[in-house]
C-alpha cells in the first residue's frame, strides 16, 4: 500500500495544487518542492494556523466510481468531522491541460479529537483514496505522504511552494464528458456504466431508444423559455400555448419524472448525463410535434449547460470558461430551437416571485445568499452559450406585457425565418400521449 502511495504521490509531485480556501476570492495554488520556501500571507492563513492540516484526493480509473466515492467522502466528511473542523474542496492539476484534474478535500482540524484521523485511517484502506499530512516549521510548511504509524521517512516530504493562477480555472478543465455532454453518446455511455449501481438507468436508457430521432423539416416554429427558477417560465409557456394554439413541451420530458429525484441524489457526472439524455427525448418530441402547431419548450439544452457549468466552477464569476469557449457550444446532434429567449428578473423580484408561491421564508433567503454566486454564475453561463445564442428578456413587468414582448419578439424571428405561425383552426390532429 506504501508503494502504491509513493508512486501516486511521485506524480502529483509535478501537480499544482488548488485549494478554494474562501469561494469570493482566488482559489490558493501551490506545487511541491524539495527546497524550502518562506510562504506569503495569503498562504500563512491556510497553513500557518493552529490544527491538525491534512489532504485527500480521489484516484481511480472507473469514472463512475470516482465520481461516487467523491460524493460518499463528501457527505461523510460533512456528518462526521466536528465543528471545529474546516473542510475545504482542492483538486491537483496540471495547469490548462484537459481532463487533468484530481478533486479532494483539504481538512483543518482544531479539535482536540481524533475523529479526522480515524475517518482518514478508514478512507485510506480504499485503494483510490491517497492522504497527505501538512507540518509547519517556523514559516515553512511541508507535505508528507500521511499514514498513521508514521511509517514514511522525512527525506520524502516537499515544502509548500506558492504557485500563480493558470489562465483557465482548474474547475473548467474537465467539464466536458463530466458535466456537460455534447453528444448522446457520451452521456449514453455514462449510464451504460451504471446500470449495476444504479438499476433505473437501464429503463432511462430503454427510453432513449424508443425515441427515434426524428429530423425536423420545415415545420412550425421551436421557441424554448429559459431562466432561473422562479422568473416566470411556467406562466409565460402557458400563455404563449394558449395565444400561439402551440403544443407545450419540456426538458426533461414528463416520461423522466419517476426517475428524475434518483439520479438528481447521484454526483453530477451521472445527473448531468440524465439531464442530457433528457434532452434527446424531447427532441424527438419536438421533431413529432412542431409538424403540426409551433412547439413551446420549457427549457432544454442551455439550462443543461448552464446549470452543469456553473456547479462545477468553484467560487466567483470570473472562473467561468471564457466567452467563446467550445464549452458553450450546442450539440451538433441535438435538435436546435428557432429561438431561445432567457427570462431574467432582479434578485429582490425573483425573491417576491418565490415567497408568492409559498417556499418557507428561511430556505429562500438562505438559498439566495448562499447561492448568490451560483445565480451569477448560471445567468452569466446561459448568456455565453452559442448557436443558438439566447436573446434575454426583461421579465419584470407584468405577465400580460412580458407575454406580448415575447409574442413580438417570436413574430419578428419567424418573419425573418418566412415561418408561419398558425391560426387557431389551423393546428392539426395529434395523438395527445405524446406530450408534456
Ligand atoms: N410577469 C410576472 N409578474 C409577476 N409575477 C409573476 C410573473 N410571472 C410569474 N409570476 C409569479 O412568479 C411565480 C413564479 O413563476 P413561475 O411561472 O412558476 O416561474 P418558473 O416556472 O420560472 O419557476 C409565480 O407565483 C407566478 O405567479
Ligand atoms: N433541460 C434541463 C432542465 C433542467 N435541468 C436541471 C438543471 C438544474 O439542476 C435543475 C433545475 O430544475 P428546477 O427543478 O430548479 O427547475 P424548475 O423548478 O423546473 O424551473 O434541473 C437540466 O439540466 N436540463
Amino acid at each position: 500500500m506504501l508503494k502504491r502511495a509513493m508512486f501516486r504521490w511521485g506524480q502529483l509531485c509535478s501537480r499544482v495544487f488548488a485549494v478554494e480556501f474562501d469561494l469570493r476570492t482566488e482559489p490558493l495554488y501551490f506545487t511541491l518542492s524539495s527546497n524550502t520556501q518562506v510562504l506569503p500571507h495569503t498562504h500563512q492563513q491556510l497553513f500557518g494556523d493552529e490544527g491538525k492540516l491534512f489532504s485527500l484526493h480521489v484516484h481511480c480509473d472507473n469514472r463512475t466510481e470516482k465520481a461516487r466515492t467523491h460524493a460518499e467522502i463528501k457527505h461523510k466528511l460533512s456528518v462526521t468531522l466536528s465543528r471545529d473542523c474546516d473542510v475545504f474542496e482542492a483538486s491537483s492539476f496540471i495547469p490548462d491541460v484537459k481532463n487533468s484534474v484530481v478533486k479532494g478535500f483539504f481538512i483543518r482540524d482544531k479539535s482536540t479529537t481524533t475523529l479526522s484521523e480515524d475517518m482518514l485511517k478508514t478512507l485510506q484502506q480504499s485503494k483510490s483514496v491517497c492522504v497527505f499530512s501538512y507540518k509547519r516549521e517556523g514559516q515553512y510548511c511541508w507535505q508528507e505522504l500521511w499514514s498513521p504509524v508514521n511509517q514514511v521517512e522525512e527525506s520524502v516530504r516537499q515544502y509548500i511552494t506558492p504557485a500563480a493562477a493558470a489562465e483557465h480555472h482548474p474547475s473548467t478543465l474537465n467539464i466536458r464528458n463530466s458535466d456537460v455532454f455534447y453528444c448522446m453518446k457520451e452521456a449514453y455511455e455514462v449510464l451504460q456504466e451504471c446500470t449495476d449501481i444504479i438499476p433505473e438507468s437501464k429503463e432511462v436508457l430503454k427510453l432513449v431508444d424508443e425515441q427515434l430521432e426524428t429530423s425536423r423539416g420545415d415545420g412550425f416554429p421551436v421557441v424554448v423559455i429559459e431562466g432561473l427558477d422562479a422568473t416566470g417560465k411556467t406562466t409565460l409557456t402557458e400563455a404563449l400555448r394558449e395565444s400561439l394554439n402551440a403544443t407545450l413541451l419540456k426538458s426533461p420530458p414528463q416520461c423522466l419524472a419517476p426517475f428524475r429525484q434518483r439520479f438528481d441524489s447521484e454526483p453530477p457526472l451521472i445527473r448531468r448525463a440524465f439531464y442530457a439524455l433528457g434532452n434527446y427525448i424531447t427532441a424527438a418530441h419536438i421533431g413529432k410535434e412542431s409538424l403540426r402547431a409551433p412547439v413551446i419548450l420549457d427549457r432544454y439544452w442551455h439550462s443543461t449547460a448552464a446549470y452543469a457549468i456553473a456547479t462545477a466552477v468553484g467560487g466567483r464569476v470570473e472562473n467561468l470558461p471564457k466567452p467563446g469557449s467550445e464549452l458553450y457550444q450546442w450539440p451538433e446532434d441535438l435538435l436546435k430551437p428557432n429561438l431561445v429567449l432567457l427570462l431574467t428578473v432582479s434578485p429582490e423580484e425573483r425573491l417576491r416571485r418565490l415567497r408568492g408561491r409559498g417556499q418557507d421564508k428561511t430556505v429562500e433567503e438562505a438559498e439566495l445568499e448562499i447561492n448568490q454566486l451560483f445565480r451569477l454564475k448560471v445567468e452569466e453561463a446561459y448568456k455565453r452559450i452559442q448557436n443558438p445564442a439566447c436573446i434575454i428578456v426583461d421579465a419584470s413587468p407584468s405577465p400580460q406585457k412580458v407575454l406580448q414582448q415575447v409574442l413580438h419578439l417570436i413574430r419578428n424571428k419567424m418573419s425573418l425565418v418566412n415561418n408561419q405561425l398558425p391560426t387557431q383552426q389551423d393546428k392539426k390532429p395529434c395523438n395527445p400521449s405524446i406530450h408534456h
